[in-house]
């Protein structure tokens, strides 16, 4: 199969990155962090959640962080919602796209979000009909898609049935997370080709977590399989507060590096990024996370 010739990167880091984080982080730092990212070329870039601040406390200041962004001309600004008060929230905030999430293993909804995987589906019905009143766009996320940290194996007809439930109710895409970041090349290319007879491909996003190291891997058997959206993140932050152990999203460098040698032009600049990612890794005072990153170092 030919590869995509435009691929778009959705930039997680300062929400799926630093949601995890366990120390305080600055607004202002935060903020560099948007703007840098902004700056190295990236149009799309989520920001933060608006969630419950017991559940994920890190995400609490996203209300701040958006009024301090430098926001340029065509990116877009987005943030989670899971319920429609957290819509409401993000409008406040000038959100200019909401995403949900929800999961394909009831084990991981109940830890996540509270509820089972049918209630949450139940939950975003008023949060998409608010959203097509309003005008605004949402995405639609889907956990566990190739393993949970409680059930084990998820079946990929199970990610089809809620991706498919997602699509339908209005998210104009559907991003499959491989939440621990256990998945395969093959298991990957499985999962897309099911899911893709229920969802059209061009509306199917992937987002690895590399904890087995394999997240640039099921991205390029991603591309094999026509999919042309993925969600990464600077310097690979992040992990997931309900999926203990789980490292963070592929880092988008890596991603760029791997895109730049297919000849897959994104208009991103990654020098630009490489220092973005260390910044924020020298604030955290943590290991950075782009292999990319540590061999420009050497
Ligand atoms: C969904 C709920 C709220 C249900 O939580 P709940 O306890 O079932 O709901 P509730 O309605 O009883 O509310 C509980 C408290 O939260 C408040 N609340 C309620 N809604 C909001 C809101 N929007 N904003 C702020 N506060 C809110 C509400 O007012 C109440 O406050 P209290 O009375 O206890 O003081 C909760 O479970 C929650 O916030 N979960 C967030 C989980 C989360 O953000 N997880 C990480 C993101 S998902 C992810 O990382 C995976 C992904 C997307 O990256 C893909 C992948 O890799 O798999």
């Amino acid at each position: 199969m030919n590869l995509p010739q435009h691929v778009r990167l959705v930039e997680v880091g300062p929400r799926d990155g630093l949601q995890n984080e366990k120390q305080p982080i600055s607004v202002a730092d935060k903020v560099r962090l948007v703007d840098d990212l902004s700056a190295a070329g990236l149009g799309y870039i989520e920001v933060g959640s608006f969630v419950s601040p017991k559940w994920v406390p890190q995400m609490a200041g996203s209300a701040e962080v958006f009024a301090q962004i430098a926001r340029k001309p065509g990116v877009t600004y987005a943030a989670l919602a899971p319920n429609l008060r957290g819509f409401e929230a993000a409008l406040e905030s000038k959100v200019e796209e909401v995403a949900v999430f929800a999961a394909a293993s009831e084990a991981f909804s109940q830890k996540n979000i509270n509820c089972s995987i049918a209630e949450s589906l139940e939950r975003f019905v008023p949060v998409l009909d608010a959203a097509k009143q309003r005008g605004v766009r949402v995405r639609g996320y889907v956990s566990c898609v190739l393993g949970c940290p409680y059930e084990g194996a998820v079946a990929p007809e199970q990610v089809a049935s809620v991706a498919r439930e997602l699509f339908a109710m209005g998210c104009y895409e559907v991003s499959l997370g491989d939440t621990i970041g256990v998945g395969t090349a093959g298991a990957t290319r499985k999962m897309f080709e099911v899911v893709g007879r229920d969802v059209p491909r061009d509306k199917l996003a992937g987002h690895f977590h590399d904890t087995y190291g394999q997240a640039v891997a099921n991205v390029y058997a991603s591309l094999l399989e026509g999919i042309s959206v993925f969600d990464s993140s600077v310097a690979g932050l992040g992990g997931c507060p309900y999926a203990k152990g789980a490292t963070g999203n592929v880092a988008s460098e890596d991603m760029l590096y791997l895109l730049n040698g297919l000849g897959i032009d994104t208009g991103i600049d990654l020098d630009k990024l490489i220092a973005a990612g260390r910044r924020i890794c020298q604030v955290l005072g943590r290991d950075n996370g782009s292999r990319v990153a540590k061999a420009r170092q050497a």
